[in-house]
């Protein structure tokens, strides 16, 4: 199972993601230079019929149903039928509509004249194996409402193979929401540019596997409407070869970076131990673990390499302070956060008084959330990143709604508190303060367990010793996923345990070829 999807981008432009707006000025810019709309429509349904094909042979998809809208989503859709017909596919055509645009109009007259059947009612595409989903693309402005709803909720029932033209019908392009109601897809074949609602968390259950259709859009279009926004891109496999995995023969342990991890506590000894552990398979030169004092013999027991220091701790078993002759300017990456509990935010302040690079996560997120430390936050001068998931998220930034747009809320985070944002989720996304965002593509639902995310703290703190900091995040957030989905493969959904992930670190890397 390839673990990310080929991405037939052919012309190393940066795997943007874009919006409505962005693709239309782009489309817009190809047909003012002359390729006629009806020529690309041709081109398209061409590459959506072949690809259709590999998903589907016709021995196990003999009779396909094909829903036709009234614009150009549906248009492609029409050309994709006739073609699958004269491939020997049976089809047939639902297209409840009125009216349609021109060309696609045209296409249906061509349709029917070649005596492909038409219907507007839903019921009669109950006997296919297969339904193309050509409703609605990028052109869709309002919720579904009537027959068309109905007619698509009816679909969702039957829980047949679906495959969406460039978005699941109902879908918004921009935000992912739902608007009305929306096809289910197996396979979403989008067209030239992903679009930025398909990378939304909420949007995954309606797309499926998300595959680009690369349709020949000139990079020159491309930069030129893209080219002087803060990009929107995707995480690639490109980020291995990022990795500090060449070493030079003469180096030693000092040159390889000395990161340091602060947390852990008596409710929560384990999140801070697979922190480290994770840290440790960065290959980081020293890893200095800072623990209350009754939880230094568990770390030393699993993380014998590290140097762990024991701090005196409150009441409760959780830090008081760190102790006074730790020098912070050793450490060229901290991270802090996992299990700290929020009793002590003099460890928080302290480190955020340093000048020294630092990751916040779980509590260290909380305390932040506290008083005026976040509004402090943009004058901090080292690189600082914040890790939050959701909930997290809401408690320090509860007016962005990060809901409809995760990603755009977490650029305005960036921008606000001048650290770079790296929102976890199913799509986790990466914002850093110039207004930048990476969403990962690829992840798998096997992480969504209490201590995975302690163990990208460790990649992360590991890794911002040895490089810098924005590429560190995006290697460290690609790592992590990566790892997952080779344990999941390996171990079911069900079997990836922040443990075990920990052991799959190495696997992942090792699995792709270092040039
Ligand atoms: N540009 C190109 O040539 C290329 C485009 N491409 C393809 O075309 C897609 C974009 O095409 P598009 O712009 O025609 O929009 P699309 O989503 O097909 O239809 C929207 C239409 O539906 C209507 N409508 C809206 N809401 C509605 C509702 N709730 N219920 C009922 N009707 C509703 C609305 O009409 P209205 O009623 O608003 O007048 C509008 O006309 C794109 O996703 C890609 O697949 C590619 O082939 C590349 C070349
Ligand atoms: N449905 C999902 N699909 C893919 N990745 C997920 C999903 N749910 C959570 N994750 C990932 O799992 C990790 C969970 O982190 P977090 O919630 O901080 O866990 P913890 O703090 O308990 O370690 C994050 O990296 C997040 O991106
Ligand atoms: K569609």
């Amino acid at each position: 199972m390839p673990v990310y999807p080929s991405d037939p981008y052919p012309y190393d432009l940066p795997p943007y993601i874009v919006t409505t707006e962005e693709m239309r000025q782009i489309e817009g810019r190809v047909f003012r230079a002359g390729m006629p709309i009806a020529a690309l429509m041709e081109k398209v349904g061409q590459l959506l019929s072949q690809r259709i094909q590999e998903l589907w042979p016709q021995n196990r998809y003999p009779q396909l149903g094909v829903l036709v809208g009234p614009g150009h989503n549906g248009g492609d859709a029409l050309v994709v039928a006739r073609e699958l017909m004269l491939r020997g596919y049976g089809v047939i055509l639902w297209h409840p509509f009125r009216r349609a645009k021109p060309l696609t109009a045209d296409h249906l007259r061509y349709a029917q004249s070649l005596g492909i059947p038409v219907s507007p009612d839903i019921n009669d595409l109950g006997h296919c194996q297969g339904i193309i989903d050509g409703l609605f693309g990028f052109g869709l402005e309002r919720p579904l409402t009537g027959e068309v709803l109905e007619s698509v909720s009816q679909l969702n029932r039957w829980q047949k193979a679906v495959i969406s033209i460039d978005i699941p019908s109902g879908l918004d392009s921009d935000r992912g929401t739902v608007l009305g109601g929306a096809i289910k897809a197996d396979h979403t074949l989008c067209l030239g540019l992903r679009k930025l609602g398909l990378m939304q968390d909420h949007a995954l259950d309606v797309i499926g596997k998300l595959e680009l259709i690369d349709i020949g859009l000139p990079a020159k279009d491309i930069t030129a409407i893209l080219g002087d926004r803060p990009p929107v891109q995707c995480l690639t496999p490109a980020l291995w070869q990022t990795l500090p995995l060449r070493r030079s023969p003469s180096t030693h342990k000092y040159r390889q970076g000395h990161s340091l991890l602060v947390g852990g506590s008596a409710t929560y000894g384990g999140s801070i131990l697979l922190a480290a552990l994770a840290a440790r398979e960065t290959g980081v030169g020293m890893l200095s673990v800072a623990v209350p004092h009754h939880l230094k013999p568990l770390i030393l027991g699993q993380v014998p390499d590290a140097l762990v220091i024991g701090c005196p701790e409150t009441k409760n078993g959780a830090i008081a302070q760190l102790p006074g002759d730790l020098d912070l300017g050793r450490f060229q990456g901290i991270g802090c956060g996992p299990g700290l509990t929020t009793e002590t935010p003099a460890v928080v302040d302290q480190l955020l008084d340093s000048s020294c690079p630092l990751a916040l996560d779980a509590d260290g997120l909380n305390l932040l959330a506290q008083g005026d430390r976040l509004s402090q936050l943009v004058h901090r001068k080292a690189p600082t990143l914040l890790t939050p998931h959701g909930g997290e998220f809401s408690r320090l930034f509860p007016s962005l709604i990060q809901g409809a747009n995760r990603p755009l809320a977490a650029r305005q985070a960036a921008q606000e508190t001048g650290a770079m944002i790296l929102l976890k989720g199913a799509r986790t996304a990466i914002a850093n303060p110039t207004g930048q965002i990476w969403i990962n593509p690829e992840s798998t639902p096997a992480l969504a367990r209490g201590g995975s995310g302690d163990v990208l703290t460790g990649l992360l703190a590991g890794l911002w010793s040895q490089m810098e900091p924005l590429s560190a995040t995006l290697a460290a957030t690609w790592w992590h996923s990566q790892a997952g989905c080779l344990a999941a493969q390996e171990n079911t959904v069900l079997g990836v345990n922040a443990w075990r992930l920990t052991n799959y670190l190495i696997p992942a890397l090792r699995s792709h070829p270092i040039d």
